[in-house]
């Protein structure tokens, strides 16, 4: 069984999925990095030299072995792995999948501190607004992909958790209390 986490970046996947795993006593996996270590290139890099779809299949087949895999483990998840159906119905086989929420202020001001998100994260629309400051620039995006991406979390989701002015322990500890409500359920 995995627990997967969902949600756009900086929402605090890779983060809240570490100290679950240690909460847990699971094994921890971030897809992203896994992805990173064995092309031996940052994500950025591999967007920039061979564009989004080359990244966009390294992260499926990615997520088709680790999600077939017969460990369990506490599974972070890129911000856009939604997007493809077979990715949905991966991390949905594989075992509960929480989606963390988080508003577009909140996620532009995370990832304005975030030292990782210059190296790491790179941008994702395309289209750029002349008249908008970088700071705009980044709200539209957060705000218009948030937009486009929230039926898939909540399709994929069995539970979501709002991460705004929460820390680790208070997120974590919502997500342990949800995933005991989930096996309850299922025992119904
Ligand atoms: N609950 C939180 N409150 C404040 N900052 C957070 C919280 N969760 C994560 N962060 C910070 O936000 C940034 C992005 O977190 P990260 O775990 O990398 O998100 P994701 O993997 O979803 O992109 C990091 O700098 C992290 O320390
Ligand atoms: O939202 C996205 O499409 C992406 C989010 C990133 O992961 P995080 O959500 O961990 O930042 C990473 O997979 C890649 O840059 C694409
Ligand atoms: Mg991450």
């Amino acid at each position: 069984m995995k627990i997967s986490l969902i949600g756009y970046r900086g929402t605090g996947k890779t983060t809240i999925g570490a100290k679950l795993a240690e909460d847990l006593h699971l094994g921890f996996i971030d897809a992203d990095q896994l992805l990173q270590e064995r092309a031996g290139r940052k994500i950025s890099e591999i967007f920039a030299t061979d564009g989004e779809p080359v990244f966009r299949q390294l992260e499926a087949d990615l997520i088709h072995e680790l999600a077939n895999s017969k460990e369990s483990f506490v599974l972070s998840t890129g911000g856009g792995v939604i997007l493809r159906p077979e990715n949905r119905a991966a991390l949905q086989s594989a075992g509960p999948v929480v989606w963390l929420k988080a508003t577009p202020r909140t996620i532009c001001t995370r990832l304005k501190l975030d030292s990782a998100t210059a190296h790491q994260r790179p941008a994702l629309l395309a289209e750029t607004k002349p008249d908008h400051t970088p700071e705009e620039q980044m709200l539209y995006e957060v705000t218009t992909l948030l937009a486009r991406r929230e039926p898939f979390y909540q399709e994929t989701a069995s539970f979501d958790v709002t991460t705004d002015e929460r820390d680790e322990t208070q997120i974590v500890r919502e997500i342990l209390e949800k995933l005991v409500d989930l096996k309850i359920q299922s025992h119904r």
